[in-house]
This record gives C-alpha cells, sequence and structure tokens, in this order.
C-alpha cells in the first residue's frame, strides 16, 4: 500500500466481538421468526380475530425495523488521529477554516450564551489568522449584535489567556464554572483578571438586554448600528452586515500581539413575503459571504449552544481532510451532539448516548454518519454540490482573497449576497448549498452529498469536541423530536429518498443506517397497537399471548429479554446510568404514540397540501422553578399540549384495564396463568407511566399535569373502554 514512508494521520480499527453479536442477533431473528409464525398459525375465528390481527401487523413492523436497526451494529468501527503528524508535515499549510454560528431569537437563545460559544471557536488551538467566525443573527438583532461587538473586545484577552495556560473548554462561561483553584499564582492572578473583564461583559450585556437598549455611548462609537435605521422587524429588513475583526487588518491584534480571528455578523435580507427557508437559508448566505471575505476550504458548522469543549478538533478534523491516501473522498467530518446540561439519569432521555456511541460507529463503516446539524466540518467545494471524482484534489493553498478594499466598501459589496433575491433563478438550496423545504436541512444535505459519491467520518474523541444544550421539558423534547421524525420521513418520501434514490449510490448498509431514522414516525402505528389491544383485550379476558405452558411462549421470552438485556447493555455501555434506562424506556414510548404519531399525520397532510414547514426553536433557558425540577428529575407537565391528552388517556385506559380484570376476577391464578404475558404487559406500562399518574392526581406543583388534561384523558378513556366492548 501507500508510498514508502507514508504514515497515515488517522487509523481505523473495528470493534471487538462482532461475531459473538451476529450470533446473538441472528438467534434473536430466529425468536422473531417463530413469533410470527405463531400469530400466522393460530389467528382467532371469533373472539379476538382484530386485536390479533392488530397485533400481527405490529408484530411484523417491530420485527423488520429491528432487522434495519441492525445494520448500524453490524460493523462498529472507532477512528483515532495523529495530530502531530499532521503539525510535522503541514503546520505551516494549514488551510484557513470558516465557523459558522447560527442563532434565531435573542429571548430563546440568550446573547450571552451566543458569544460564549463565539469565543470558544475564536480562541481554537489554531492559527488564530486563519480562522474566520460568522454570526448569523435570524432575529437580526441589535442585543446580539452588541453582545457580539462586546466579545470582539473581550476576545483580545481572552484568546491569548486560552492560549498561555492551554486551558479547556474555551468557552469562558463553563471555564470559568469550573475552575476555581488554581495552584498557579502567576495564573491565579491572571485568573482573576480575566474573569473580572468577563463579568464586567457579562454585567453590560445582561443589562442592555433586560433594558432592550444599547448604551448611547456605544452606538456613537459603532456606526454599524446605523444599519438598523431602516429595521422594521426581524421579517422585515435589509442585510445587516458588519465585520467587527478584519483578520486582514495588521492593527487586528489581541493583547499579546497575536493576530485574532475574522469575525463577522450577519442578519440576511427578510422580508415577510419570501420564504427564508430557516437554518438552510442562513447557512447558504453565510457560504456566499464567507467565499468573498476568508472563503476557508473548511466550514465548520455549530448551533449557537454548542461550544467548543475541546480545542483540537479542527486538527482532528483536518487528519481525516488532508490525509494523503483517504483524505481526499471524505466530504464531511461529523462529531456527536453530546449536551452539557443533562442530569444523571437523563429523565428525557435527551443524551442520543445510544446514537453516539453505537450506531454512528456503525454508520460509519458503511460510508459515514448523517450531517446533523451541528458539530460537522464540512468541505466547501463539496457542500456546494461538487460531485467526488477520483481526481478530485483539494487546493489546500489555496490564497486568502487579497482586495484593496477596505473593510467597510467590502462590507457594502458583500450585502447583495445576503439579499432575498440573491438565489432567485439559481441552484441555491437545491444543488449548491444546503437543502431547502425540508425540516432536518442538515441530514438531507449530507444523503445528497454522499449520493454524489462522497465518504463522510465519525469523529468521537474521549474529550468531547462539542456540548450544547437539550431540552429541559417534556414538551420540548416531544416537539423537537416531532420535528427531527417529520422531517426524517419527509425525506424517505423525497427526491433524495434514501430507498430508491440511494440505491446504487450509497452502500446498502447506509441505505438501512438512513431508514433507521427516516422510518421513526412508523413506529407510532405500531406501538399504539401494542399499547392498547392487549390491555383492552384483557379486560375482556381474551388471551392474545402464549399460555405459559406452550412452546409458543418460549421464542416470546426469548426474544423479550434478549432485546431488552441488549438495549440495557448499550445503554450502559454508552455511559447511562440502570435509571437511565429506565427513563428511556418510557420517553421511547411517549415519543412512539406523540412525536411520531404527529410527525406521520402531519407528514400526510403535508403530501396533501394541506400543512408547510415550519420550525419551532428549542428554548435554551427555562424558569426557575422549571429548571429546579428539571434538575431534580421531576417531570414536567405544566402546559396543555394535545400531545399531554394523549399520553394521559392511554396510561388511564390501562390503568383502568388492570382494575378492571382484577375486580371481574378477584384472585382466580388460572386466568392469570392463560394470560400471563398480557398481563405483564399491562404491569409492565403501569409502572413506565408512573410519573404521569404522580402528574395527574399525586402533585400539586406547577409542573403538574393541568386539570383540563385530566379530565379529558379520564373521559376519553372511559369511552374507549366502553366502545371496545362492542369492536372486540
Ligand atoms: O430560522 C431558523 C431556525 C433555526 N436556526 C438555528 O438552527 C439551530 C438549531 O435550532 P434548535 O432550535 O436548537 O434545534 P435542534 O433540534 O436542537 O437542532 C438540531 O436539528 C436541526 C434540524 O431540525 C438542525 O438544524 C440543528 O443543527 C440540529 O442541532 C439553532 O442554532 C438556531 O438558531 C436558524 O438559524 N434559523
Ligand atoms: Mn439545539
Amino acid at each position: 500500500m501507500g508510498s514508502e514512508g507514508y504514515a497515515p494521520l488517522f487509523e481505523t480499527r473495528k470493534a471487538k466481538g462482532r461475531f459473538l453479536y451476529r450470533m446473538l442477533a441472528a438467534s434473536m431473528f430466529l425468536g422473531i421468526c417463530l413469533i410470527w409464525a405463531y400469530r400466522v398459525i393460530h389467528i382467532p375465528t371469533e373472539d379476538g380475530r382484530w386485536g390479533w390481527i392488530g397485533l400481527l401487523l405490529a408484530e411484523l413492523w417491530f420485527g423488520l425495523y429491528w432487522l434495519v436497526t441492525q445494520a448500524s451494529r453490524w460493523n462498529p468501527i472507532y477512528r483515532s488521529t495523529f495530530k502531530d503528524r499532521l503539525s510535522q508535515r503541514y503546520e505551516k499549510d494549514l488551510p484557513a477554516v470558516d465557523i459558522f454560528v447560527c442563532t434565531a431569537d435573542p429571548v430563546i437563545e440568550p446573547p450571552i450564551m451566543v458569544v460564549n460559544t463565539v469565543l470558544s471557536v475564536m480562541a481554537y488551538g489554531y492559527p488564530q489568522e486563519k480562522l474566520g467566525v460568522y454570526l448569523s443573527d435570524d432575529a437580526g438583532s441589535e442585543l446580539t449584535f452588541y453582545s457580539l461587538l462586546e466579545a470582539s473586545h473581550f476576545s483580545k484577552h481572552w484568546i491569548p489567556y486560552c492560549k498561555k495556560f492551554k486551558i479547556e473548554p474555551r468557552s469562558p462561561a463553563v471555564y470559568f464554572s469550573l475552575t476555581s483553584h488554581l495552584h498557579d499564582a502567576d495564573q491565579a492572578k491572571e485568573l482573576e483578571l480575566i474573569q473580572k473583564l468577563y463579568e464586567e461583559m457579562k454585567d453590560r450585556i445582561e443589562t442592555a438586554t433586560k433594558l432592550g437598549r444599547i448604551p448611547e455611548e456605544v452606538l456613537m462609537e459603532q456606526k454599524g448600528f446605523s444599519q438598523w435605521d431602516s429595521f422594521s422587524s426581524r421579517h422585515d429588513h435589509d442585510t445587516i452586515l458588519q465585520i467587527l475583526i478584519d483578520g486582514r487588518d495588521p492593527n487586528a491584534m489581541d493583547v499579546e500581539g497575536s493576530k485574532l480571528p475574522t469575525l463577522v455578523y450577519l442578519a440576511r435580507e427578510k422580508r415577510p413575503k419570501h420564504p427564508h427557508n430557516f437554518k438552510a437559508g442562513a447557512m447558504n448566505a453565510l457560504i456566499r459571504v464567507s467565499s468573498k471575505i476568508r472563503n476557508g476550504a473548511i466550514i465548520l458548522n455549530v448551533d449557537c449552544d454548542m461550544y467548543s469543549n475541546n480545542s483540537h478538533s479542527i486538527r482532528d478534523a483536518l487528519c481525516f481532510f488532508m490525509d494523503e491516501e483517504k483524505g481526499q473522498e471524505i466530504a464531511f467530518v461529523q462529531c456527536p451532539q453530546n449536551f452539557e446540561n443533562i442530569t444523571k439519569n437523563e429523565l428525557y432521555s435527551n443524551s442520543l448516548r445510544v446514537i453516539s456511541e453505537v450506531e454512528f460507529h456503525g454508520l460509519d463503516a458503511y460510508g459515514g454518519p448523517m450531517y446533523i446539524g451541528t458539530g460537522c466540518f464540512h468541505r466547501r467545494d463539496t457542500l456546494c454540490g461538487r460531485k467526488f471524482s477520483k481526481d478530485y484534489r483539494n487546493e489546500w493553498k489555496r490564497e486568502s482573497i487579497k482586495t484593496e478594499e477596505s473593510a467597510n466598501e467590502l462590507q457594502e459589496s458583500l450585502k447583495n449576497l445576503a439579499s432575498c433575491g440573491y438565489e432567485e433563478d439559481t441552484q441555491w438550496g437545491n444543488e449548491m448549498g444546503l437543502k431547502y423545504g425540508c425540516p432536518v436541512e442538515d441530514v438531507i444535505t449530507g444523503l445528497s452529498i454522499q449520493c454524489l459519491g462522497w465518504k463522510s467520518v465519525y469523529l468521537n474523541p474521549a474529550r468531547k469536541a462539542f456540548l450544547g444544550v437539550a431540552p429541559t421539558t417534556l414538551e420540548q423534547t416531544l416537539v423537537q423530536h416531532k420535528r427531527w421524525s417529520e422531517g426524517d420521513l419527509q425525506i424517505l418520501l423525497s427526491k433524495y429518498s434514501p430507498a430508491w434514490y440511494g440505491l446504487g449510490r450509497i452502500s446498502p448498509g447506509l441505505i438501512l443506517g438512513y431508514c433507521t431514522y427516516c422510518l421513526w414516525p412508523l413506529n407510532s402505528l405500531a406501538t399504539l397497537s401494542y399499547c392498547l389491544v392487549p390491555s383492552l383485550y384483557l379486560l375482556h379476558g381474551i388471551p392474545l399471548f402464549p399460555q405459559v405452558s406452550s412452546p409458543w411462549f418460549l421464542p416470546f421470552v426469548y426474544v423479550i429479554l434478549t432485546k431488552y438485556s441488549g438495549s440495557l447493555a448499550e445503554f450502559l455501555w454508552s455511559g447511562g446510568t440502570l435509571l437511565g434506562w429506565w427513563n428511556d424506556q418510557r420517553i421511547w414510548l411517549f415519543k412512539r404514540t406523540t412525536s411520531y404519531l404527529f410527525a406521520f399525520m402531519d407528514t400526510i397532510l403535508r403530501l396533501l397540501g394541506f400543512s408547510e414547514t415550519s420550525f419551532i426553536l428549542t428554548a435554551k433557558v427555562a424558569d426557575e422553578d422549571v429548571s429546579q425540577r428539571y434538575e431534580g428529575e421531576m417531570m414536567e407537565f405544566g402546559g396543555s399540549s394535545p400531545m399531554f391528552t394523549i399520553l394521559a388517556t392511554l396510561a388511564m385506559l390501562n390503568l383502568f384495564c388492570i382494575v378492571g380484570v382484577v375486580k371481574k376476577v378477584g384472585l382466580d391464578m388460572e386466568v392469570y396463568k392463560t394470560m400471563a404475558l398480557q398481563i405483564l404487559l399491562a404491569v409492565v406500562l403501569l409502572l413506565i407511566n408512573w410519573p404521569l399518574y404522580q402528574g395527574l392526581f399525586l402533585r400539586k406543583d406547577n409542573g403538574k399535569m393541568p386539570c383540563s388534561v385530566t379530565v379529558k384523558s379520564v373521559l376519553l378513556a372511559l369511552v374507549a373502554c366502553a366502545c371496545s366492548t362492542f369492536f372486540h
């Protein structure tokens, strides 16, 4: 292989124990086939026929879906990089990197959080003069702009401090919260100074936010604010563009006399009649504007809440892109989405643990993970629609744009690139840049890149590259998953469907990998059937599962045990806790009966032309008492979302069925023996729904279920029980 003396910049290892896993999976599949056989052979002719068929369909679906999920477990791989080799070979020729940070609402995404993210990426362990940091503000908020201006001043102190003491992480807020006692007296002194500067900046930003007004002297001093003169609302304004630090300017120095990164604020033009395409539109405007400023060969994209937690990640990513043998086919390097606000037992199961630690390593073997919107390094060329060819060579040494224009002139000339009309009659949003029209612009864009022949790579170093903010209430969690699952299902039905467009373009393993997520919404129907049918038939004394003494009982037990011990093992192995796994099972149920159901219905409505793409932002801050309940891992039900009504109704229905049965048969053990699995299922549902009963009847705090939901759910459940008497 390779040229003489070639030492790769990264290495790939296969997971151990693959053979064992595959044997287990094969035995599991055998069990599933036996269950299918049992269902088909024993379809009852009278009592229980419809329920039986409902379960048959659900089990068929679950079995097939389980097969699909095996792709991401079949062949996991792990990557590691050699950053010292990168430095040895390329330190002088490292490419310019443009970093895009997106924000969209100064209330939901507080400016102080946004600037912490910005500062963390400005301070990467990378030649600062090669970095360009671009903040896209879809709210066009003067406050965010002001905060970025403050950050540009603070960065002159912050970056040298980070470099001098090699600190991690480089988000000031997080760093200060983690650092109290320093042994080194020198550093302790400097820490005190820098922390004071930070607190002062924070004060100014928070005061401005509170008053909703920017200090007069700053308004006078910074000409950029005049761009708000023609601003009517966040949905109606001209392009606002300000180069706050011009990296070309020889005076752009930090306090130690080293070069600073370029720093740009952009609020693209918005007009009420003009679809702005959410984050995809923002990213495309940034791609164009940045191409005329630094034109970095690599683009890093982060959400405004995802600070860099590892100052080496750019170098890690470059080890993939710049590897002489395998680098040329890699289009993007994706890091996992990790979060800093996950509680120990992750009540809402928001750590995405198993996806990050298991499934994405599996996808990596088949052509690489999906692009998931944040923590992703792209080759600029491929993000702009370039096809893969064997002779493709990236030109790393591209010169940064040399112009004689001053920052001001340049600024004016660039505004047009972010105007509403610019994309008319162009391929932007289609063949170029991020794709429009899908609530998960990231996944569909990544897929289309892979379909052009490119690979992606999964970078998951021990020190997490990025940490973000996960939803902290049940409703937000369910709404976020509705957006994701709806978007993923749309992809399956779109022109770029992995199922047909992907055929022959990406590997079969990767097609299945995508389908794991694209099929999420369809799980709702099978899950509903499994939550409703067995309980209702239990109430009417009709058995739907084999008796304990029947040989058919065995495959059921085997599949249940293998499936759940496997999932528990995966969860623990990914760093979770036992209780965390139990919570995960609950959220699994909640998502399937609400988020996925709504996603499924909305997708159908969309196909019929009744509904439009929307994007509900995830809140990054919460009220004091909501936060407290989150910290205490107490579920939040405040609010009368229809999703809660569904959850509560299902829980009540199950409760009624259990109570009904116990009342009817008392302690007649024979009945329980013939319906052991049905009873087990009902009891497990009862246990898993426990927080719901608490929220409905036992709690007094503000996070309890609203009374209206309690009343509705009790009534609905009673009606359902009554109706079921006629239909079974
Ligand atoms: O009109 C918009 C809407 C959103 N955003 C930004 O998009 C990012 C993601 O929004 P968030 O509310 O945090 O959604 P999440 O569900 O947490 O985001 C995940 O899922 C999204 C797709 O649904 C991707 O866009 C994100 O990158 C990915 O992290 C944030 O930085 C927003 O500021 C915009 O810039 N403009
Ligand atoms: Mn987010």
